[in-house]
């Protein structure tokens, strides 16, 4: 039998595990095998070609900002304009979250994922939920896996006091959790206020009022996401996390020091090295809904290498999701600037539910979205 088609439902000692959506991923006896099964190989458009060159995005010193420098404000708007029309990616530094913090929210990836499988399983995502343990989606897709294992998990409603995520860790893993929970509880809040102070940085970027994005998404429940990216033994036949745009409005993403993330830009994949106490910031597809446009979602990558683990963490930026995502009529001039709208109102809710139940985000998602929005609200729908 060709050992690609051996199944890599996992036999860990204690047996065959099934899940109710069906096989399960173990890296580790997936790395015993000297071949990656099927199911993991990417098509060759997705894989190659390999990058080869670095990114050249700015990275945005947010002291200034922060300290009332209007000068240095205006300087890190006009980087952070250039790059969000371009390509939607730029890093910061000085963002203000202590490296203590982030160090161990990096750490407590390696706790978890180390784990023996059958503790994963006990926080595995339950169909329907995004929240959750997941092995390569191995439960929700057959082919294209990703090689990767993620543990994912809401955060904030704009309700008081917000203990959503030590709870979560606690109620679902138990009180040996407890401290983990408390780092990613502090973690997740140190990002949400990063993320409305970035907001506000977009905002006056498009020449908007400058508390507009912040007001918009203050109330917002983010996802936070941990991914952890195994060794693999054919690393240029996989993905760690294949080619796409994130369909939430913004992503901070915590990288180690690996390297693994490439940016699709200037026509080609470009590798982007991590630097040291920066945090990568990108724009996601309802980003660029809300500017029509002016801000490209950033089409990204992550892949793997043969001998080193990768870790990052994602913190996904989301508006409350019975908000109608379209250019703010308060900033309709300077966003639109006489142009046509390029995309349809929906809210948050119809893009993460097409994400989940209809749809794998790529490259097109935003586009497919639309398409599909437009199909199904057609006067020929019967259905309608
Ligand atoms: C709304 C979302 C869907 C994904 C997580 C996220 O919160 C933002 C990024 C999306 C994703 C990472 C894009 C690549 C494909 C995907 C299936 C993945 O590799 O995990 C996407 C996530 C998802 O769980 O659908
Ligand atoms: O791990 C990375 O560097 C990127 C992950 C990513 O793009 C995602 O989770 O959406
Ligand atoms: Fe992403």
């Amino acid at each position: 039998m060709d050992s690609r088609t051996s199944s890599f439902l996992l036999c860990p000692p204690s047996g065959n595990i099934e899940n109710a959506g069906g096989v399960i991923f173990d890296s580790y006896s997936l790395r015993q095998q000297t071949r990656i099964p099927k199911a993991f190989i990417w098509p060759r458009s997705d894989v190659r070609p390999a990058a080869i060159e670095e990114l050249d995005a700015p990275v945005v010193d947010l002291h200034g900002f922060f300290h009332g420098d209007e000068e240095s404000t205006l300087r890190a708007t006009e980087l952070i304009a250039e790059a969000c029309t371009r390509h939607g990616f730029f890093q910061v530094v000085n963002h203000g979250v202590s490296d203590l913090l982030t160090r161990a929210a990096l750490d407590c990836i390696d706790d978890f994922f180390k784990l023996p499988l059958s503790d994963k399983l006990s926080a595995r995502r339950k169909p329907g939920s995004m929240w959750g343990y997941s092995g390569a989606h191995a439960d929700r897709f057959s082919s294209k896996l990703p090689w990767k294992e993620t543990l994912s998990f809401g955060f904030g409603d704009g309700g008081c006091p917000d203990r959503i995520v030590a709870d979560y860790f606690t109620s679902t893993m138990g009180k040996d959790f407890e401290r983990m929970g408390l780092v990613y509880q502090m973690y997740c809040e140190a990002m949400k206020n990063l993320s409305l102070e970035i907001m506000e940085l977009l905002a006056i970027s498009l020449g908007v009022q400058r508390t507009l994005y912040r007001e918009f998404f203050e109330d917002g429940k983010s996802i936070m996401r941990c991914n952890f990216y195994p060794p693999c033994q054919e690393p240029d036949l996989t993905m760690g996390t294949g080619p796409h745009c994130d369909p939430t409005a913004l992503t901070i993403l915590q990288q180690d020091h690996v390297g693994g993330l490439e940016v699709f830009a200037g026509n080609k994949w470009r590798a982007v090295r991590p630097i040291h106490n920066a945090v990568v910031i990108n724009i996601g597809d309802t980003f660029m809904a809300l500017s029509n446009g002016r801000y490209k979602s950033c089409l990204h990558r992550a892949v793997v290498n043969r001998h080193r683990e990768r870790r990052s963490l994602a913190f996904f930026v989301c508006p409350r999701e019975d908000k109608v995502i379209r250019p703010p009529a308060a900033a309709e001039e300077q966003i639109m600037g006489g142009e046509t709208r390029l995309y349809p109102d929906f809210t948050w809710a119809q893009f993460v539910d097409f994400t989940q139940r209809h749809y794998r985000a790529d490259v097109k998602t935003l586009h497919s979205f639309t398409n599909w929005l437009q199909s199904s609200s057609s006067p020929t729908d019967p259905l309608a």
